[in-house]
């Protein structure tokens, strides 16, 4: 795996009220991190140190092991929660004026300006100013300002709040296509369900402190206990006084149960054999939704 950025026991107050507390994750080249907490967790405050905004009280970010600098920084694209674009000025002339502002040539801003606008769906928009559009086409002018200069780290605060579906579906697709060409993505989101959808790798924060951060399989195998499904021809209530086994939910010849550390699966699937035909039998996990609900709360 290629990490790049090593965010390493980051430690912020503001006046007495401590609001990271020890944060240390890493970000992969080519994958999407997904940033996840409740309003105020501190996932603003985290990018903002990311990005050299703001300083930590103790810790270190660093990039490819190395300490970030402004050159590392001009590599990396940002979209912040305060949208940063003008108002009174086209998207076209602005996407281009920021990638000019990274050290691309005129013509190589306009060229890559108008690429991204027709990606994201926005080339009829090019020469309106910003504040005539939707909010969700305003966010995709955001997410292209970040885009522009083709960066090696793409850091985005809440980039599908607000966006319709199709929207995110777009936006995700364009994410993607970064990662698979080599950058690292990193997005915060309060939304658990989107991001476990949307990522490989999830970084959960709740009041300051990172709760759990890896890759979505590994995550779901180390705070999930598989539970098991099972479809039978018959009523499947019989299960509830099978030894080893603790009932979630029985739904006639549908049921969704626990078994007990050490208990076999295989004992109860012959015993339901034993009562007739069954249609299903097999673990499923419970998503990290359902397992981090109460934190992302
Ligand atoms: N400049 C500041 N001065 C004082 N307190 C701040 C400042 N910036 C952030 N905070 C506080 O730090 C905590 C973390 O805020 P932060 O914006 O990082 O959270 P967040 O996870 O991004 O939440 P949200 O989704 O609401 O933006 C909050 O309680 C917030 O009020």
């Amino acid at each position: 795996m290629n990490t790049v950025l090593t965010v390493d026991a980051v430690n912020r107050s503001f006046g007495e009220r401590q609001v990271l507390k020890d944060v240390s994750f890493t970000v992969t080249a080519g994958r999407l991190t997904g940033f996840v907490g409740a309003n105020g967790a501190g996932k603003t405050t985290t990018m903002r140190i990311i990005l050299g905004v703001l300083a930590a009280d103790a810790g270190t970010v660093t990039w490819r092991g190395q300490q970030l600098t402004r050159e590392t920084r001009q590599r990396f694209g940002y979209m912040p929660e305060e949208r940063g674009l003008y108002p009174k000025m086209s998207v076209l002339e602005q996407l281009v004026y920021l990638g000019r502002l990274h050290g691309l040539g005129a013509a190589e801003a306009r060229r890559r300006t108008t690429a991204l606008l027709e990606r994201l769906e926005l080339a009829e928009r090019a020469n309106d100013h910003v504040q005539k559009l939707s909010l969700g086409n305003q966010q995709r002018a955001q997410i292209a300002a970040a885009l522009v200069h083709d960066p090696e780290l793409l850091v985005l605060d809440e980039p599908f709040s607000g966006l319709d579906p199709i929207a995110v579906e777009n936006v995700l697709g364009v994410l993607r296509e970064r990662a698979a060409s080599g950058a690292a993505v990193l997005f915060s989101s309060h939304q658990l369900e989107l991001v476990e959808r949307l990522c490989d790798d999830l970084v959960i924060i709740a009041d300051g402190t990172i709760r759990a951060a890896g890759d979505r399989a590994t995550l779901r195998d180390q705070f999930t206990q598989p539970r098991y499904q099972v479809e039978v021809g018959g009523d499947a209530g019989w299960l509830r006084d099978e030894p080893g086994v603790t009932l979630i939910d029985l739904d006639g010849r549908h049921a969704t149960f626990d078994l007990d550390p050490g208990a076999d699966d295989q004992v109860i699937l012959r015993a339901a054999l034993a009562r007739g035909p069954v249609h299903a039998f097999g673990p499923v996990r419970p998503s990290l939704a359902e397992i981090f609900r109460e934190v992302i709360q």
